[in-house]
Parts: structure tokens; C-alpha cells; sequence
């Protein structure tokens, strides 16, 4: 791992770079709360992709972006707006004007948008600089998928220095959010020729599952993730999981799988260790892959290359 960032990487160049995104970042969230969910969603799926340089933030124009993916196309326009107005924040700021990547800015609102749903402050490591590329190709078989297993999210999440510890504790974002219906039906409507609900779905939230999401619902419908304290960033993940009501297969599968239960135990019974392990997981997911010293460039427009 890395060890090139520093949490006073601006301390000359851009001093009140925190309190700049804070502010913005408070005030979008104060307009929408999708703004928390939005903007950490976005920070994993750029994370995963080229490592954490803000690639999914770029806009092509001809529909072969990053975002353009499938899998990227239904993180919510909030996520992006979140990072364009923190940037526009800086940057009317004269000290910091260019100072400032994007991927350090997107790792700052993401803190803070955990921090204002309740969650953990923590500090933040900073000088990641912005790449260049994004392409839709670069995204295949790099993001973790709703019917995942255990051994495919380890080894996803192993491929980047990851834990499957660090996993557990990272899959708590679904803490706050929303799904669409899609994403999950199969489990409530035809899971298999025996079972026509997944087995390890607690039944009565099946049933209102399929309320919520009726076969052949408008594709746009969108459920809370965390049907207890959708809004909280909080370990009632992990209580809903021993529950049966963890929302995707690659969710349920912590706790139904022996060799992560404990863990997901763990967290249940103790929000104060899951803040810790998730601090300390995103704070490794923030060093993944990422460019330094002269790599790559500070943005002057996060929607495209300089
Ligand atoms: C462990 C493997 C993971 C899988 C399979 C997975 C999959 C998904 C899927 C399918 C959705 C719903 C998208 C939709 O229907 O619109 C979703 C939403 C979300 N995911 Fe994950 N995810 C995983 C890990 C993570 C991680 C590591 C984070 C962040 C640290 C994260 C943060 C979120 C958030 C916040 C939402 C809600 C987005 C919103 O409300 O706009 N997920 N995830
Ligand atoms: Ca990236
Ligand atoms: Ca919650």
C-alpha cells in the first residue's frame, strides 16, 4: 500500500480546503439527503475503477464513459453534483483555484456526507491526483455484483489489498440508501425450481418486498436499502442481517456464510466496532490504486481532462 498521502497534504496551497467542502457538502445534503448515499456510492465505484482519481467523474460526451456502464449508470446524479459543487467551492477560493483534485475532493465529501448521516468522522488522507482515462470497458468485471457470493466479493475486494474484514465492514454503507427493484426480484419472485423465495430471506419481509415491488413494477422504483434506519449510518446493517433482511444476495450471504458471521456479529453487537473497522477500511479503500507526484493532473473541470 501506499503510504505517499498525508492528511496536511494542502496545509500550504489550499489551508481551508476541509471547511470549503464541508460547507458544500452540508449544504447539498441540507437540499437532498440521496446526497449522502449518492456520494459514497460514487467513491467506491471510482475507487474500484483506475484506483481513486476521480475517473468516473468524466464526462466523454459520446456515451463511452466510465458512468456510462451499466453497472455505474444508476449511481444517482446527486453523487456527481456533490463533488462539482465542493469543486466549485474551491475553487472560488483564489488561494486553492486548481489546487485541489477531484479524487481528494470526492474522498473529503464522502467522509463528510458519513459524518452527516451519522457515522464516524475520521481523517482523510490526501494528494491523490486526477487521471485521464475513462472508458465503459475499463469498468467490466471490476464492480461487485447484487447475486455475488462470498468467495467472489473476497476475492473482488482481495484484489485491492481488501480484507474480507475490511469487506464486511465496507458492505455497512448500505446502512443508508436506496435499490431498485430489479436489482433483487429474482429472490422474491423465482429464486429456483424448489424455493420460489430465497430461503434465507426472512419471510415477512419478503412478502413486503414484493409489496414495494410488484413483478413488472416501474424499473425506476427505488426501496430503502436498510428498512429499519434508512437515513442512519449506523450497524443496523448487520442486525438486519441476522434478521434475514439483508436486501441482496452478496449482502444476506455475510450472515449466512459461516467464515463471515462472526464478524457480522460483531458489528451488530457493537456500532463502535464497526465504526472503527469501517474507518479503517475506507481509509484503505481510499489509497487503491491511486497517482501521486506528477501523475496525472489536478482537474480544472472535473467532468474532463485538462
Ligand atoms: C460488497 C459488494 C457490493 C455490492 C454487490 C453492491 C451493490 C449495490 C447495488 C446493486 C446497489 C443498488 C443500486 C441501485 O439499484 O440503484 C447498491 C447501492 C449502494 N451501495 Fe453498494 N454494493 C457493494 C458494496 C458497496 C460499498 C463498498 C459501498 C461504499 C463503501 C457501497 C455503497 C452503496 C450505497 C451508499 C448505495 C445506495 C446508493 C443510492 O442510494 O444512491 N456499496 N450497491
Ligand atoms: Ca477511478
Ligand atoms: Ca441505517
Amino acid at each position: 500500500q501506499s503510504t505517499k498521502l498525508t492528511p496536511n497534504f494542502y496545509k500550504t496551497t489550499c489551508p481551508n480546503v476541509e471547511s470549503i467542502v464541508r460547507s458544500a457538502v452540508q449544504k447539498k445534503f441540507q437540499q437532498t439527503f440521496v446526497t449522502a448515499p449518492a456520494t459514497l456510492r460514487l467513491f467506491f465505484h471510482d475507487c474500484f475503477v483506475r484506483g481513486c482519481d476521480a475517473s468516473i467523474l468524466l464526462a466523454t460526451g459520446n456515451g463511452n464513459a466510465e458512468k456510462d456502464h451499466p453497472d455505474d449508470i444508476s449511481l444517482a446524479g446527486d453523487g456527481f453534483d456533490t463533488v462539482i459543487k465542493a469543486k466549485a467551492a474551491v475553487d472560488s477560493n483564489p488561494q486553492c483555484r486548481n489546487k485541489v483534485s477531484c479524487a481528494d475532493i470526492l474522498a473529503l465529501a464522502t467522509r463528510d456526507v458519513v459524518q452527516l448521516t451519522g457515522g464516524p468522522f475520521y481523517t482523510v488522507e490526501l494528494g491523490r491526483r486526477d487521471g485521464r482515462i475513462s472508458t465503459k470497458a475499463s469498468v467490466q468485471r471490476q464492480l461487485p455484483g447484487p447475486n455475488f457470493k462470498l468467495d467472489q466479493l473476497n476475492s473482488m475486494f482481495a484484489r485491492h489489498g481488501l480484507s474480507q474484514t475490511d469487506m464486511i465492514a465496507l458492505s455497512g454503507a448500505h446502512t443508508i440508501g436506496f435499490a431498485h427493484c430489479g436489482r433483487f426480484s429474482k429472490r422474491i419472485f423465482n429464486f429456483s425450481p424448489r424455493n420460489t423465495i430465497d430461503p434465507t430471506l426472512n419471510f415477512r419481509y419478503a412478502l413486503q418486498l414484493r409489496q414495494m415491488c410488484p413483478r413488472n413494477v416501474d424499473p425506476r422504483i427505488a426501496i430503502n436499502m436498510d428498512p429499519t434506519t434508512p437515513r442512519t449510518f449506523d450497524n443496523a446493517y448487520y442486525k438486519n442481517l441476522q434478521q434475514g433482511m439483508g436486501l441482496f444476495t452478496s449482502d444476506q450471504v455475510l450472515f449466512s456464510d459461516p467464515r463471515s458471521r462472526g464478524t457480522v456479529n460483531l458489528f451488530a453487537s457493537s456500532n463502535a466496532a464497526f465504526h472503527n473497522a469501517f474507518v479503517a477500511a475506507i481509509t484503505k479503500l481510499g489509497r487503491v490504486g491511486i497517482l501521486t507526484g506528477k501523475q496525472g493532473e489536478i482537474r480544472r473541470d472535473c467532468t474532463r481532462p485538462n
